[in-house]
C-alpha cells in the first residue's frame, strides 16, 4: 500500500477492511523516503516501533524504496566537503576507519572489483603462471592484513581512550 504520509490509522483502516473480505491477504507497504518523516507527528519512540507495529496488521512485505540512494547521497555530500577541508584525514576518519570499525566489507575493495577473479583467469591461460597477478604478494590489500595500535589519533574515541586500532603499512 501506498499512503500520503506514514499513519497507523491508515494503516489499520486498510488492514481491517481488507481483512474482512481476504483474511488471509498478506499486505505490502512501502516506508517512502518521500513522507517527511518529522513532519509525520510521531515521535522516535513510534519511528522505532512503525515497522513491528504494522507488521502486526498484515504489511509483511514493508520495503524502503530509495533509503540506499539517500545514505550514498548524504555521505557522498559530506565526504566530499570535508575532503575539500581536511583532504586524507577526511577520508581516513570518516570513510577508511568507519569501514574497519563496523567490519564493512569493502574496507578492502580489491576483490569487490573482481581481482580474485581476474587472477584466477590469468593464471589459467598462462598454464599456472602469472607474473601480473593483481592480489598477489606486496599489493595494497596486503596493508589492511595487520592491526596495531597507535596513539594521538583525532576524531575517534572507542573503547581504548584516544588509541585506534590502525592497519600495518607493509
Ligand atoms: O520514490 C520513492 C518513494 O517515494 O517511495
Amino acid at each position: 500500500m501506498e499512503t500520503g504520509s506514514p499513519n497507523v490509522v491508515e494503516c489499520t483502516q486498510f488492514s481491517e477492511g481488507m481483512r474482512s473480505k481476504y483474511p488471509q491477504m498478506l499486505l505490502g507497504y512501502n516506508l517512502s523516503p518521500s513522507f517527511n518523516w518529522d513532519a509525520s507527528g510521531m515521535s522516535d519512540i513510534e519511528m522505532r516501533d512503525f515497522i513491528p507495529k504494522i507488521a502486526q496488521l498484515g504489511y509483511v512485505w514493508q520495503f524502503i524504496t530509495v533509503g540506499g540512494l539517500h545514505s550514498n547521497a548524504l555521505i557522498t555530500s559530506t565526504f566530499a566537503r570535508d575532503f575539500a577541508n581536511r583532504g586524507m584525514l577526511a577520508y581516513v576518519e570518516r570513510i577508511q576507519r568507519e569501514e574497519r570499525n563496523n567490519g564493512v566489507d569493502t574496507l578492502a575493495h580489491q576483490k569487490w572489483a573482481g581481482a580474485n577473479y581476474y587472477d584466477r583467469y590469468l593464471k589459467t591461460i598462462q598454464g599456472g603462471v602469472a607474473s601480473t597477478a593483481a592480489m598477489g604478494k606486496g599489493v595494497t590489500e596486503d596493508q589492511f592484513k595487520e592491526t596495531w595500535t597507535r596513539p594521538g589519533t583525532v576524531g575517534i574515541d572507542r573503547d581504548n581512550g584516544s588509541m585506534v586500532v590502525a592497519k600495518a603499512r607493509m
